[in-house]
């Protein structure tokens, strides 16, 4: 059985709209430069999603553990770094720093802290007084097949991460702030009016940001980024930060992230960090950990395509289908080479797709304009292993299917 290889093709594509105007400019892109019942418990579909959060935590390396000091105030083991979990003690937080003029800085995550997490700390440190990290495993973005239950859930290592990170930055004399708080808030803080659900149907408050949102990722997960912007908007509410940081690993979102801070007018900037990736090129993701060994050697394949594509606009192609070609061919061959190989050896994977899209709209390109640049992206899907070896590292959770994400910015040529 051989998994076919999806690249988005013109006839599947929608019509390249009008992209004067949009708002996310390459440079841009390229710059790193309570309320409410708290009975959720006892609704059904809160029912089913206080399971996944438990069987999410019991993944997890350890329980929660900070150090609660004179007066209940929480703070990071050994550190200065408050954690803040309601809405009303982090805006008692907040108001001083709004008086005082003191700029904040968020940078949202979902938690399972790495370096590229921690790059956009560093970013953030750098030019804002206040740093906020939030971690928060928003259910309303993973779909209801996806690894919401699973999806891995390490406090002890995040705290000491920014522990040790919030270090770094006071023995470096170039930051303006560092680590202030962690927002850590539960999902009864988060959807105060009860959670309305993962269905693409759910009704409930939400951010919609289209057509953007409902091309790529959105295409293959349909409720992600309502999920993300709904999320997004409510951190943003919360936090009222001078500037957040996203990571271009995640490009589509940054676009969607852009797109809803211009169309809802608020006063944030958004700064975009580049993709830290492990020494093979393997974007870092903390998704990785499902790979195990075997998956992990392989799942350099988006990466080493997109490169292959990279190249061939390097060289000057700038006809769609001398760019993808490349990149098809080498997922090709990487397939071919792994089929070949038994059961008890081989990797399998499905590429989603992968695209060549307008920067500032994601929609499809036949052809780059060289004063614009464009966006290289894909998405595949690695496949469990299908006859694991004696004692073999399968990967948190067994290893289930991972769904990996990796993108390269086409800057605008000399022309
Ligand atoms: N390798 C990376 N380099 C730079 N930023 C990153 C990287 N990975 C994630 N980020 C950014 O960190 C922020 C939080 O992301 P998140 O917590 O979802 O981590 P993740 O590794 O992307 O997780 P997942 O595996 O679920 O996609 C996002 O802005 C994301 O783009
Ligand atoms: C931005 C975000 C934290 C919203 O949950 C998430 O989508 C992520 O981690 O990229
Ligand atoms: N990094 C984006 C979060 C997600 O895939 O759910």
């Amino acid at each position: 059985m051989r998994p076919t290889v999806h690249i988005l093709r013109q006839a599947t594509r929608p019509a390249i709209s009008n992209i004067a105007g949009s708002c996310a400019s390459l440079p841009s892109l390229l710059s790193l430069s309570q309320s409410q019942p708290r009975n959720h418990a006892q609704h059904p579909r809160l029912q089913q999603f206080s399971t996944a959060r438990t069987m999410a935590t019991r993944c997890s390396s350890s329980s929660p553990s900070s150090s609660s000091g004179r007066g209940g105030i929480e703070k990071l083991p050994s550190s200065p770094i408050r954690v803040l979990r309601t809405v009303d003690s982090f805006r008692r937080w907040r108001r001083p720093h709004l008086l005082d003029q003191r700029s904040v800085a968020l940078v949202p995550t979902m938690g399972a802290l790495h370096e590229g997490h921690l790059s956009l700390v560093r970013a953030a440190a750098r030019e804002n007084h206040h740093v906020v990290v939030s971690i928060y495993v928003n259910p309303a973005q993973f779909g209801v097949r996806e690894d919401l239950a699973s999806y891995p859930v390490t406090w002890d290592a995040d705290c000491d991460a920014l522990v040790r990170l919030d270090r770094e930055l006071a023995d470096d004399g170039h930051n303006l702030g560092r680590i202030s708080a962690v927002f850590a808030p539960s999902t009864a803080e988060m959807y105060p009016g009860g959670f309305p659900g993962q269905e693409v149907d759910s009704k409930g408050s939400f951010v919609t940001i289209t057509p953007v949102g409902e091309v790529l990722e959105g295409r293959s997960r349909p409720t992600f980024f309502r999920g993300v912007a709904t999320v997004c908007m409510k951190l943003f509410n919360i936090v009222q930060p001078e500037r957040v940081y996203f990571g271009q690993k995640d490009v589509q979102q940054t676009v969607v992230i852009k797109r809803l801070i211009r169309d809802f007018m608020l006063p944030i900037e958004v700064v975009v960090g580049p993709t830290a990736r492990a020494e093979d090129g393997l974007a870092l993701s903390s998704r990785n950990v499902y790979l195990g060994e075997r998956r992990r050697a392989v799942a350099t394949v988006l990466h080493k395509a997109l490169r292959a594509a990279e190249e061939r606009y390097k060289s000057g192609q700038r006809g769609r289908d001398a760019v993808l070609g490349a990149a098809e061919r080498f997922v090709d061959e990487v397939l071919v080479g792994q089929m070949a190989l038994g059961p008890e050896k081989r990797v399998r994977f499905e590429v989603d797709y992968i695209s060549l899209a307008d920067p500032d709209t994601m929609e499809e390109l036949d052809f780059v304009h060289s004063a614009k640049g464009a966006i290289l992206s894909g998405a595949v899907k690695m496949l469990p292993v299908e006859v694991p070896q004696e004692g073999e590292d399968l990967g948190h959770s067994g290893g289930p299917a991972v769904r990996l994400i990796d993108n390269i910015i086409l800057p605008p040529a000399e022309q």
